[in-house]
């Protein structure tokens, strides 16, 4: 758990960080998200002391980390830096071995664990006697979280993770992060300045404007109640494939007219709306499953028409 009481941090003359709170609980994903410079990266790095704030106290698993030696809190949480962060001049093994050697393990137990984290994320055990440079993008990006998870630790502090990608390799990185069993029990706060990774990945968003929190809440929270107007502007443009996104097939079951399914299989209700249209392009029509075992056949107009009353509800409440 990790609970941020009135921070605030000033460098010179710019008051980078104003009088910043909030708390993440247990295994939650909080996104901070704002424009470049608003003060998320300073807010991230206060939390593993890489910076001391100026006021303001920060509790990590219920202990003041300002009472806490540096080196010894920061063994404690993982640490994705924006653009990896991996020393060029170690192999990847031994890139994910720094922390593991710091914290005394044995070498037999640092190579099982860095085989065991590798296959987790999906790299080849060959990848470990290269060196960073040797690997791709998406592949370096890897090793950078396998390198903050390889302790498991119950903290993660994650710096604008696929920032250094491509488009192409950022969203498909991004669907593999989501369904990682490593990542599920973490507790996580996450630097982005891309609206859509937020919105795919943030249990909460913290939307942040010129060192100041504006609103934190869920994705539905931002979309659907914005309390101000930078809130409401600063996802407008952007607001229907946001919507796409997020709403799920749970959401809007009850406006889908009941019929008989037609096919043996059929898709989880969970999936979001997005995907189902998707999924359409190719089918006619498809069976969704609710979590009772309910089925319906869904084709493109069903779900256009309940996705709009749907939109409409979520406007009068
Ligand atoms: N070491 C520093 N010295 C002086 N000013 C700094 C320093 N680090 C950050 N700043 C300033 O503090 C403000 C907040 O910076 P910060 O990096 O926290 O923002 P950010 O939201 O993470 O931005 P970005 O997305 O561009 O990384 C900015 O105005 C920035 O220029």
């Amino acid at each position: 758990m990790i609970k941020v009481e009135a921070v605030s941090k000033s460098y010179g003359n710019t008051l980078a960080v104003k009088q910043v709170s909030f708390e993440v609980s247990e295994g939650e994903n909080l996104i901070l998200l704002g424009t470049s410079g608003c003060g998320k990266t300073t807010t991230l790095k206060m939390i593993n002391r890489l910076i001391t704030p100026d006021a303001g106290n920060i509790l990590v698993n219920g202990k003041d980390i300002a009472k806490e030696k540096p080196e010894v809190l920061r063994r404690g949480i993982g640490y994705v830096l924006q653009n990896t962060g991996l020393f060029p001049h170690y192999t990847v093994a031994e890139n994910i071995a720094i922390v593991p050697k710091l914290l005394g393990w044995e070498k037999e137990k640092i190579k099982s664990r860095s085989n065991e984290i590798i296959e987790k994320l999906h790299l080849s055990e060959k990848y470990l006697s290269a060196y960073p440079g040797e690997l791709s993008g998406g592949q370096q990006q890897r090793v950078g979280l396998a390198r903050a998870l390889v302790t498991d630790p119950s903290v993660l502090l994650m710096d604008e993770p696929f920032g250094a990608l491509d488009n192409v390799t950022r969203t498909s990185i991004r669907k593999e992060f989501k369904g990682l069993e490593e990542l599920k029990r973490k507790t996580m706060v996450m630097v982005t300045h891309d609206i859509h990774e937020a919105f795919e990945l943030a249990d909460r968003i913290c939307l942040m404007n010129k060192g100041e929190i504006v609103q934190i809440g869920t994705p539905k929270d931002l979309l659907y109640k914005p309390v101000t107007d930078f809130a409401k502007n600063f996802l407008a443009s952007e607001k229907l494939s946001l919507e796409f996104k997020i709403i799920s097939m749970d959401d809007i079951w009850d406006l889908i007219p009941s019929s008989e399914p037609v096919s043996a299989t059929s898709l989880s209700s969970s999936v979001s709306v997005w995907d189902v249209m998707d999924k359409l392009q190719s089918a006619p029509s498809l069976v969704v499953k609710n979590p009772s075992g309910e089925q319906k056949n869904i084709a493109f107009s069903a779900i256009t028409e309940a996705f709009k009353r749907y939109q409409k509800k979520q406007s009068h409440e």
